[in-house]
């Protein structure tokens, strides 16, 4: 069951006809269905039913405090790569003790933090980073949490600018150098070795490179048991991709299964870590066609809605299926949709076909619940988009459009000018 959906030509997000919002609210708008987000954490939940597990749900997929709260509420923890994320995931309610913190270059502040929190573990990165964090947590007086990010060298099969888990990746500690850096971490005064951890990149589509993960962790986990060093947590991260196109990606149960086979003999409690699966179709972005122009070799669908509001399809390619709001009769319209930012690199889409559109339309881009408003910015001087929840008949804006007197808001003219 979908709820996004048309009935007689017009998208309904739930019981709300998406117009109806985008007439109230203005464009661009990016719209969230409560009923998906509810379903995604369910599937998950119940296709890890059968082992102690934990969804720290990655905020930096979505981190609308509307969001984290109803996470919140379903009992969900979180991973975080910033004290900003921890701050933002504390304040809408999720247990510190819940919240994994990963992230190649975390400060002393921002570890001082998380120690100060209470926070489920550190993800680290890095044998300087052990260093630094047991020096924080030695002068705090705290004992550190700590699992090691392992660099298992498996290809995710994805976009290689979101994959993380391999050799020339800056992410995680080498598997070759890991018992090292385990043997370090438990001789250390001030941090407890708790778990294991990896994340192999995002979007991936296929249960294969999931398992090649696992199976390497599995073997270091037994070798660091042989060592006397137990593990509580396996930290599987997240990674899981949706449809976006005609990709077929794994369900969560199929998803659950294949990670759970390996470690049938394994008592373990395994964290997870999903940000797109979670949020990624349960979101819509909606921007008004604005003008239609003729180029010499091709049609520009000029919109509302920028690279600053949506990024994907300008650092990734990442496809993005665009539909009218409003289906109406006449010959499809094909050509790049483009925003009003000044560079050629801002587009929603190239070459695309999409349906029967005149200027003054409303056009949905799908599947941008997930990296979209998180990823965006003020450039060229434009207010970041509205979010607006909808649950059944009803919805609510839970973050506001910002104005221009946001945009200068903090700024200093300096005395001495
Ligand atoms: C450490 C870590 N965990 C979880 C995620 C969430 O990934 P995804 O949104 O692909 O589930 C990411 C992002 O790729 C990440 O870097
Ligand atoms: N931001 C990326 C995914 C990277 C995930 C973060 N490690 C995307 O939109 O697909």
């Amino acid at each position: 069951m979908h709820h996004f959906q048309y009935q007689n030509n017009a998208l309904y997000c739930e019981d709300v006809p998406v117009a109806d919002i985008a007439a109230n609210l203005g464009t661009p708008l990016f719209i969230y269905s409560h009923a998906t987000l509810t379903r995604h954490f369910q599937a998950f939940d119940k296709a890890f039913g059968d082992v102690d597990h934990i969804i720290c749900y990655s905020a930096k997929a979505n981190t609308n405090g509307a969001i984290l709260k109803m996470f919140a509420d379903m009992g969900t923890g979180l991973d975080v790569v910033s004290g900003g994320e921890l701050h933002r995931g504390l304040k809408a309610g999720i247990p510190a003790n819940k919240i994994a913190y990963a992230g190649v270059g975390k400060t002393q502040d921002e570890i001082d933090l998380a120690l100060n929190s209470g926070i489920l573990m550190f993800n680290v990165e890095s044998f300087e980073e052990l260093q630094a964090i047991n020096a924080r947590a030695k002068a705090l007086g705290k004992k550190a949490p700590i699992s090691l990010r392992v660099n298992p060298n498996v290809d995710a099969k994805t976009h290689p600018y979101i994959s993380t888990g391999m050799k020339k990746n800056k992410f995680g500690i080498a598997k070759e150098a890991v018992v090292e850096a385990y043997k370090a971490a438990h001789e250390l005064d001030s941090t407890e070795v708790v778990g294991i951890d990896f994340h192999i990149g995002s979007q991936i589509t296929q249960v294969g490179p999931f398992v090649e993960a696992m199976e390497s962790v599995k073997s270091l986990a037994a070798e660091l048991k042989g060592m006397g060093i137990g593990i509580n947590y396996l930290d599987v991260g997240g990674g899981l991709g949706i449809n976006y196109d005609d990709e077929e990606p794994p369900e969560p149960d199929e998803y659950a299964k294949a990670i759970c086979k390996v470690i049938a003999d394994f008592p373990i409690t395994v964290v997870l870590e999903p940000g797109r699966a979670m949020v990624g179709n349960a979101g819509i972005m909606v921007t008004r066609f604005l003008y239609l122009k003729e180029g010499a070799t091709k049609n520009f669908i000029i919109v509302d809605a920028g690279m600053n509001d949506l990024i994907r399809p300008s650092i990734y390619g990442a496809f993005h299926l665009i539909q009218p709001v409003n289906k109406r009769e006449g010959d499809p319209l094909t050509g790049d949709v483009v925003g009003p930012i000044c560079e050629s690199t801002d587009f929603l889409a190239k070459d695309r076909e999409i349906g029967a559109v005149v200027p003054g339309d409303l056009l949905a881009v799908m599947s941008a619940g997930a990296y979209g408003f998180a990823m965006s910015s003020n450039y060229n001087s434009r207010p970041r988009a509205c979010e607006v929840m909808v649950k059944g008949n009803a919805f609510e804006v839970i973050r506001q459009r910002e104005n221009y007197e946001d945009l200068t808001r903090g700024e200093v003219i300096p005395t001495f000018l």
